[in-house]
């Protein structure tokens, strides 16, 4: 039996990204095609500098001048939207895509009460009352977890643990019942004991609520423990995509192999995957060919000569000649 079809949350095709500077222009994404499903978690990994945060930001319109979209398109729930303008760009952040950061204190006003904060985002998006936002700000801080939410209505951010203030964040996140949540690095600032806590919540709002959610991270354990599928990318472009049961048990591309090896052992933090010999090139010093191709054990000929484009290789996609057979 064949797959019901959904169409996706966001559909990002052939997206490119470029930094024009003093020593000529840089390509920070190439040609980066994903999409997300309802209520799926799809896990963005690659090591520092591949263009995960780049990606999240491109879709939701948050590119620092004179970085622009040159290419390509984004797509929310049918809806074109790379091409908004920032006023229109402002009512889809919030009301349709909502973010968690990394340090939850970029996402709060340290002036303000959390329940203020609330209140505001939810009224800004949604048409309720004072009391009805008040009513919905005390259901979604319960919903987060968040212990004795009415009295902590009137707390301000500094009056939470760190771990609290994600979650603050999360529920400012979910405020307005976005479709899709860009969540980048949420977990990396946290003690590693409180890390499972939040990813698991994001797993649990995301089945709830149907919530799609871009998680963007460096740690391939985060991804093995709560996305549905892992977009892996190096170097500006993506090198492989597929479910992530597939893809740890069976990953096609070398460069996942060597992220799969940096997956700590339970409990254990890692600041930076460093398991792969050899760093990234920066962005204007790509190798030809395929840009894994100095780094990678398998490297052929063909690798230091040609770029493999990603191809269909079981439900997923991988960029590497070794999945195109022949001799590399
Ligand atoms: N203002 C800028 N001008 C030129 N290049 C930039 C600029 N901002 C970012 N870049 C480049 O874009 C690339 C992608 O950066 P991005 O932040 O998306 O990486 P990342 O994969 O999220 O890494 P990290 O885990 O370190 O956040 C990097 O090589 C970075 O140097």
């Amino acid at each position: 039996m064949s797959e019901p079809v959904t169409s996706p949350v966001l559909d990002v095709r052939g997206l490119c990204v470029e930094f024009p500077g003093r020593h000529g222009t840089v390509a920070a994404l190439s040609d980066v095609s994903l999409s997300i499903r309802p209520g799926e978690i799809l896990g963005v990994v690659g090591e520092s500098g591949a263009g995960k945060s780049m990606t999240g930001l491109a879709v939701q319109g948050l590119l620092e001048p004179p970085g622009r979209i040159s290419g390509g398109e984004v797509w929310l729930s049918g809806r074109r939207i790379d091409q908004l303008s920032d006023k229109d760009m402002q009512s889809v952040r919030g009301r349709q895509i909502g973010a968690i950061f990394q340090d939850p204190l970029t996402s709060l006003n340290p002036l303000f009460t959390v329940g203020a904060q609330l209140v505001e985002t939810i009224r800004l998006h949604l048409k309720l009352s004072k009391q009805g936002a008040k009513d919905r700000a005390i259901h979604l801080l319960k919903e987060v977890g968040i212990p004795a939410p009415e009295a902590r209505f009137d707390h301000y951010p500094h009056q939470f643990s760190g771990g609290m203030r994600q979650r603050v964040v999360i529920a400012l996140a979910l405020a307005a019942e976005p479709k899709l949540i860009i969540a980048d690095e949420p977990t990396t600032a946290l003690d590693v004991s409180i890390q499972a806590q939040i990813t698991s919540l994001l797993r649990r709002l995301c089945d709830d609520h149907g919530t799609s959610v871009m998680l963007v991270t460096h740690d391939m354990g985060v991804i093995a423990e709560t996305a549905d599928r892992v977009a892996v990318m190096y170097a500006g472009r993506l090198v492989e995509i597929g479910p992530v049961e597939e893809v740890l048990r069976n990953a096609r591309h070398p460069y996942t192999r060597g992220l799969m090896g940096s997956i700590p052992a339970l409990g254990r933090r890692v600041e930076r995957l460093n398991q792969i010999d050899g760093s990234m090139p920066r962005l204007n010093a790509i190798p030809r060919g395929c840009a894994f191709n100095p780094r990678c054990p398998e490297a052929g000929r063909r690798c230091r000569e040609d770029r493999p484009e990603p191809t269909p290789v079981g439900h997923g996609v991988s960029a590497c000649w070794l999945n195109a057979g022949g001799v590399l």
